[in-house]
């Protein structure tokens, strides 16, 4: 017997449908993603930490779960809305269903609503807080004050809180869940990576290219990788706002003044941004999805290119020694970044993908030479 759900839009807007996660409730910031697959990685992804993600594709759910996918250590996204959960799964790799994956996880998730409806208020309202509520005797009016107490995700620090609490390295039986990556026996940099919300693939293709990695969390002060004596660093991809992130941006700062080659993936890009100078700020809805064109300003490529996130580094406020390497052909938003006067280089997408197309992997390369020039 399927159960009702109810999703509350701070705004007041009801959308009644069915349960297909865990009884209860959840609130977070409601945002849209366009990608047709991937909603493992994509609720995995800790970058997703206190959103609530609604998938604009329409079957969701079809080829199940399965034990490679996960890009994390668990379920970070806040909640799911999807339109329709289909009756069967069917893949050859798949463990379990969705709906029992999200039960597992504690999800608490809803189908059967008009998500084009949805993706609309989003994209002209912008992004904004909701609250789902599942199971018998839902309360509407108490669903929108819920929705409507979460405020706003400009200001939380949210990657010290999805952060590793201890340091690690990336072992190869963490290496052998990537399917089809090749380990390398004779690793040739050292590099530490800052976990902001890290996802499994950027450190797979890391390591496949010949990085020994030393995984910190988020507070790690400077002065301790520095004592590692690595050949580059690494910033990782997170949740929540990177302004707050003081003790980050003061880490990098350090790193840029030792001249040592750094790179950044998402909230990583907005860090060394701010740490460079500049300034960040909210977007109305963000990017989220799986087909999003940017130009490499370099060699006037197009590449489709996977995207989360939803504050950029404002152009405007960068000093004269941060050059813009890419530019997203939406909306024409700063999509990298690279120093003139430093090995320091970023990018606002995903080049790991996971899910979502490969153009941008070169990247992992530049980083690559940078540490073999520095
Ligand atoms: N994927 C990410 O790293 C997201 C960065 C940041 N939390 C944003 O929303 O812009």
């Amino acid at each position: 017997m399927s159960k009702p759900a109810l999703l509350a839009l701070a705004d007041g807007t009801l959308f009644h449908g069915t349960s297909i996660g865990a009884d209860g409730e959840t609130i977070g910031e409601v945002v849209f993603n366009t990608a047709i697959t991937g909603y493992q990685e994509i609720l995995t992804d800790p970058s997703y930490c206190r959103q609530i993600v609604t998938l604009t594709y329409p079957h969701i759910g079809n080829y199940g779960v399965n034990p490679e996918d996960a890009e994390s250590r668990g379920v970070f996204a806040a909640g799911l809305i999807i339109r329709d959960l289909p009756l069967l799964h069917s893949n050859f790799r798949a463990s379990m269903s969705l709906g029992e994956y999200l039960v597992k996880h504690n999800v608490v998730a809803i189908a059967d609503i008009d998500t084009r409806k949805l993706t609309r208020i989003l994209r002209e309202k912008g992004a904004q807080p909701g609250c789902i509520v599942s199971g018998d005797n839902i309360d509407a009016a108490a669903a929108v004050e819920k929705a409507k107490s979460f405020g706003s995700m400009a200001g939380q620090d949210l990657a010290k809180v999805v952060s590793a609490a201890e340091r690690y390295e990336w072992t190869t039986a963490e290496w052998k869940l990537g399917v089809g990556y090749t380990v390398q026996s004779n690793p040739k940099f050292k590099v530490v990576a800052y976990d902001f919300g890290v996802k499994h693939n950027i450190l797979r293709m890391l390591a496949e290219r010949g990085c020994e990695l030393t995984v910190v969390p988020a507070q790690t002060p400077a002065a301790d990788v520095l004592a590692m004596n690595p050949d580059g660093v690494f910033l990782s991809n997170g949740p929540g706002d990177p302004e707050p992130c003081d003790y980050a941006i003061e880490a990098i700062q350090v790193f840029l003044e030792k001249r040592i080659p750094t790179f950044g993936i998402c909230l990583g890009h907005q860090l060394l941004g701010l740490a460079a100078g500049g300034k960040t700020s909210k977007m109305k809805f963000g990017h989220h999805g799986a087909n999003h064109p940017v130009q490499d300003l370099d060699t006037g490529h197009v590449m489709i290119t996977s995207q989360n996130h939803g504050f950029q580094v404002d152009e405007s406020s960068l000093p004269g020694n941060v050059r813009i390497t890419h530019r997203s052909l939406f909306d024409g938003t700063v999509q990298g970044i690279a120093l003139t006067d430093r090995p320091a280089f970023s990018f606002q997408g995903h080049p790991e993908a996971s899910p979502g197309p490969h153009d941008v992997a070169y990247l992992f390369d530049r980083f690559i030479a940078s540490m073999s020039k520095a």
